[in-house]
């Protein structure tokens, strides 16, 4: 008998499922607000005209095809640790950041999760928030550490549960790792604010936690990119040891072309000699170096001042329409005489809203509506145009009038 007759079959993935059923739906007004990638107002996928240029400009330069080191494209991940910390970071000028390229966001977290489960000297466990994005237990647990919540969202006022979540980071043993996502929280798209980042970052401090930033949305959530690596640059100035992923999928749409980044904030020029001879015997076997192409283009548009400004105002762009997608959804949602209170739609950020739908209004979304979205109720809101919202919106007001 085959090798394989005990192979079970697995179940489709929570997000990339969707678009399979998607795919397979001939309704030709059906809605996809399932993956979080950005679509135009056309609904079409959106590659920015500065990496367009970026990767004209490399293709007459005839590079060759060579290896990248184990690390990756060295002028990529110079660039990509400027753009998190910022170039006035003292660690970054005591050369205290280590930094490898990795296969986008989850290749730099199963980096980070890799490197913890060997070498972090306390307890193996990381919290991740309640809810938090559909891949970040699986990879944590492949890497070999055990994964618990903590308190984050708040069900019934829609926002922060920054009391639970202060009391589960403090009733976590000593010098447990905590995962933070930087901004543009996924799936609920509700954020910390300034003032609760330092109430976070005092708890962390007071029980010695480890902290591990998940920032795959820089630039991406207020248009802003030294906007939205506020709290990361907040807990790096408040002295935390912290490592960081990083993820140009989104803000770059380089989604397919995997450009990522794993950094570590370390003590010392010394200390980040051993990290990295550590870091590259994580990622040789894992897969030996990383793709060259897209960090390349990243590294093009990250150098070059006037492709620099041209991204930074298109990333703006996409943060703009979202917003003005959220204001529009909720606006024909009170036209239609909803009488839900929709505040969340324009109140939380980023690419995702959290609509509060229950499975079952999500199943009949997909089923008598074609539309179609996470079954917690998360709707990537650049799934949404001038041309769908009308429909979108008279359709999750049918399921929950
Ligand atoms: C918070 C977060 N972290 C990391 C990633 C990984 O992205 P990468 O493409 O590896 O750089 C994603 C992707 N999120 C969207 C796509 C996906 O699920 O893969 C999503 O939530 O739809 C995140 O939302």
């Amino acid at each position: 008998i085959s090798a394989w007759s005990k192979v079970p079959l697995g179940p489709p993935d929570a997000i990339l499922g969707i678009t399979e059923a998607y795919k397979a739906d001939k309704f030709d007004e059906k809605i996809n607000l399932g993956v979080g990638a950005y679509r135009d107002d056309a609904g079409q996928p959106y590659v920015l005209p500065s990496v367009k240029e970026a990767e004209l400009r490399l293709l007459t330069q005839l590079l060759d095809k060579e290896y990248a080191g184990i690390t990756g494209v060295p002028t990529f991940t110079k660039l990509a640790a400027q753009l998190a910390y910022s170039p006035s970071c003292p660690a970054l000028q005591e050369d205290r950041i280590v930094i490898t390229q990795s296969i986008s966001g989850t290749g730099a977290l199963r980096i980070g999760g890799e490197f913890l489960a060997k070498w972090y000297p306390y307890g193996k466990t990381i919290y991740v928030p309640t809810p938090t994005w559909a891949n970040h237990g699986a990879v944590f647990r492949d890497s070999g550490l055990e994964v618990k919540s903590y308190r984050y969202y708040d069900k019934a006022t829609i926002s922060l549960d920054l009391d639970g979540m202060l009391e589960d980071i403090e009733a976590a043993p000593v010098n447990s790792v905590i995962l933070l996502h930087a901004c543009a929280h996924n799936p609920t798209g509700v954020d910390p604010t300034p003032e609760q980042w330092r109430k976070i970052s005092e708890i962390v401090k007071k029980r010695d936690h480890f902290v591990f930033f998940d920032m795959a949305y820089q630039g991406f959530a207020s248009g802003d990119t030294d906007r939205d690596a506020y709290a990361l640059r907040y807990f790096v100035e408040q002295g935390h040891q912290l490592v960081l992923s990083q993820s140009f999928a989104k803000n770059m749409g380089l989604y397919g072309e995997r450009v990522g980044a794993f950094s570590m904030v370390v003590h010392s020029a010394e200390e980040k000699k051993r990290v990295d001879s550590q870091l590259k015997i994580i990622v040789r076997p894992m897969y030996s170096n990383p793709p060259i192409h897209g960090a390349r283009i990243a590294a093009e548009v990250l150098s070059d001042v006037g492709l620099y400004k041209q991204w930074l105002v298109e990333v703006k762009g996409m943060a703009e329409r979202i917003i003005k997608m959220r204001h529009l959804l909720k606006q024909h949602l009170e036209e239609l005489g909803s009488t839900r209170n929709w505040s969340h739609i324009t109140s939380q950020i980023g690419m995702f809203c959290y609509t509060g739908l229950t499975p079952e209004q999500v199943d009949t979304l997909r089923t008598e509506y074609s539309v179609y979205m996470t079954r917690d109720g998360r709707i990537s809101v650049a799934g949404i145009t001038t041309k769908n919202v009308k429909r979108l919106a008279e359709s999750i007001h049918a399921v929950t009038k």
